[in-house]
């Protein structure tokens, strides 16, 4: 299985933030998007989920479910967390499980989600109040609750302690190991294993 995109030009805005990009990204590997503020990541990533529709080019999944579009075989973890307030943690996580798994998942899938980023002190607690962390790890823990191939994530340690963040990196490379692809932006360095770098440039605004 492959991602590849081919000669993607994208605007925003008007004007062109990426401009004759061309990468792929094979199972197994991690893609790691670097460059200044402004570059263009958060652009990539939301094109290559199929949120915005590039100028020209193509980005594909080779070798991935050909019934199902890049979208519904990707997990985007974003700036927004996407978390209901009105709900406890269990139920966001009950929640995204079948919204994103297409049917219930196991209570033990979801215990083991929640689990793996430290909120099992937690699962009674209304999201409403999470601490910043706190939402963002019930946040990253969708990406346990259902399982799909293409881990997309913009900035995923913000707002983490190291050990959340360890958590984190834990389960890309667990991803990875399995035979996932991962493309995640991101400012600081991570031991993500099996990563090349991406350095995305910023593109010149026209005077
Ligand atoms: N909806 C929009 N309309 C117009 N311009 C936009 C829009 N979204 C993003 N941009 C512009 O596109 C460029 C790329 O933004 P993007 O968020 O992709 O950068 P980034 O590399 O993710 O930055 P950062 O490191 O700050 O998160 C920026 O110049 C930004 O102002």
């Amino acid at each position: 299985m492959q991602l590849i995109a081919e000669d993607l030009v994208i605007e925003r805005g008007g004007r062109i933030v990426i401009d004759g990009l061309s990468f792929s990204v094979s199972e197994g590997e991690t893609l790691v998007l670097s460059g200044a503020n402004g570059a263009g990541k958060t652009t990539l990533l939301r094109t290559i989920a199929g949120f915005i529709r590039p100028a020209s080019g193509t980005v594909r999944l080779d070798g991935g479910d050909g019934e199902l579009t890049i979208t519904e075989q990707a997990h985007v973890v974003g700036h927004a967390n996407a978390i209901k307030s009105s709900m406890t943690v269990f139920e966001n996580a009950v929640f995204w499980a079948e919204y994103l798994g297409g049917q219930a998942a196991s209570t033990e899938r979801i215990e083991r989600a929640l689990h793996h980023f430290g909120l099992e002190d937690l699962v009674e607690f209304p999201a409403a109040y999470l601490s910043a962390g706190q939402r963002r790890r019930l946040g990253l823990a969708r990406l346990l609750l259902a399982p799909r191939t293409l881990w997309l994530l913009d900035e995923p340690t913000v707002s983490l302690d190291i050990a959340s963040s360890d958590r984190l990196v834990a389960a890309v490379n667990d991803h990875t190991r399995e035979g996932g692809i991962a493309i995640v932006a991101t400012h600081v360095p991570l031991a993500l294993e099996r990563a090349r770098t991406l350095t995305i440039a910023s593109q010149r605004m026209a005077a």
